[in-house]
């Protein structure tokens, strides 16, 4: 089957609640999580070349080539595994940079796994999920590609399935610089670590929210409103924010009377993320050629 040239997603999470614990020697913070896979997100297409340049065919405006997540998991993998082989690659960018949703660990997840598989490279998913918490924490969730309890800096793991929701994910149209945020003086980094097992939307929060809506009164603004119709909250670093609606169609109209200036979209939580559907698909084939 040619399988280089097919699309490849590159889904977006969210996190329900994000609570910080502690902080490690290193800075990074400790920090409990339930990350929820959506159905929505970028797509990557890959090219196998025989010569080993890696070359992304659609640069991000203000993001180098080599800075992008995208290329510096390739390049990654490549020496990792020894691989003489090169690419090229094309991003279909669909969701918005610094906006806490996990775009660019979202790509740098896809590439692993996809070129994984193009390049014959043989990884295990754990291997992928540990080579790509080099690139940043949020990383392994999308490797693994489950909605899933999160501790330590991010990366252990407990698959936790959720109903199937729709989410209103709205962005207020600015970036968030998730190293200012965990750097901020007045984070708050001492809440209690709980049991997963008493986890009820309702009994968490995110720990940045209160600072980003000190900082960024568009987050704030956005919030007080998505409030007045439903259970909302912000995720990651932000700037993002999510309503959690009872269906499609009250996700759909919230979606058309956003205020001006904010954008948006309607996904639903999925259990197991689309780029594991998708290799799970290509496997199946394989297997009854
Ligand atoms: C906030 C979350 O989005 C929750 O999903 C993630 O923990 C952030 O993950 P990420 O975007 O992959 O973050 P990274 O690229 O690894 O780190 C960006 C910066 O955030 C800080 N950082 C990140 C994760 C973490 N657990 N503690 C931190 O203190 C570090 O200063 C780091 O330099
Ligand atoms: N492929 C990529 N896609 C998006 N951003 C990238 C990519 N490669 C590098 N970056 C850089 O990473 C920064 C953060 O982007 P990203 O979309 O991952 O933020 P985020 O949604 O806040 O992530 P997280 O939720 O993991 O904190 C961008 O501002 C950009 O400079």
């Amino acid at each position: 089957m040619a399988t280089e040239l097919i699309n490849w997603p590159s889904p977006a999470k969210l996190n329900l609640f994000l609570h910080i614990t502690g902080r490690r020697p290193d800075g990074y913070h400790q920090l409990q999580s339930l990350f929820q896979m959506l159905d929505y997100g970028d797509s990557l297409r890959f090219e196998i070349t025989g010569h080993p340049d890696i070359e992304l065919m659609t640069p991000i405006p203000g993001v180098a080539n080599q800075d992008n997540l995208i290329v510096r998991a390739a390049t990654l993998l490549q020496r990792h595994s020894d691989i003489s082989k090169g690419c090229r690659i094309w991003l279909d960018k669909r969701l918005p940079m610094g906006g806490g949703i996990g775009g660019g660990s979202s790509n740098a997840a896809t590439t692993l796994v996809a070129l994984n598989y193009l390049w014959q490279c043989h990884l295990s998913t754990q291997q992928l999920a540990q080579l790509g918490l080099q690139l940043g924490a949020d990383v392994p969730v999308f490797v693994h590609g489950n909605t899933a309890f999160a501790s330590g800096v991010g990366e252990t793991l407990t698959p936790a399935p959720q109903p199937q929701k729709f989410f209103l994910v709205v962005n207020p149209g600015i970036e968030i610089s998730t190293a200012g945020i965990f750097g901020h003086p007045d984070l708050p980094r001492d809440t209690a670590p709980m049991d997963w097992r008493d986890y009820q939307f309702e009994n968490t929060h995110n720990d940045c929210q209160k600072l980003v809506c000190a900082t960024h009164p568009q987050v704030a603004n956005l919030l007080h409103w998505l409030l007045e119709y439903a259970p909302s909250r912000m995720t990651g670093t932000g700037s993002s924010l999510f309503a959690i609606c009872d269906n499609q169609n009250q996700a759909e109209n919230l979606l058309s009377q956003l205020p001006e200036g904010c954008h948006g979209f309607v996904a639903q939580g999925v259990n197991q993320s689309p780029l594991q559907q998708k290799l799970d698909r290509l496997r199946n084939a394989d297997q009854t050629i």
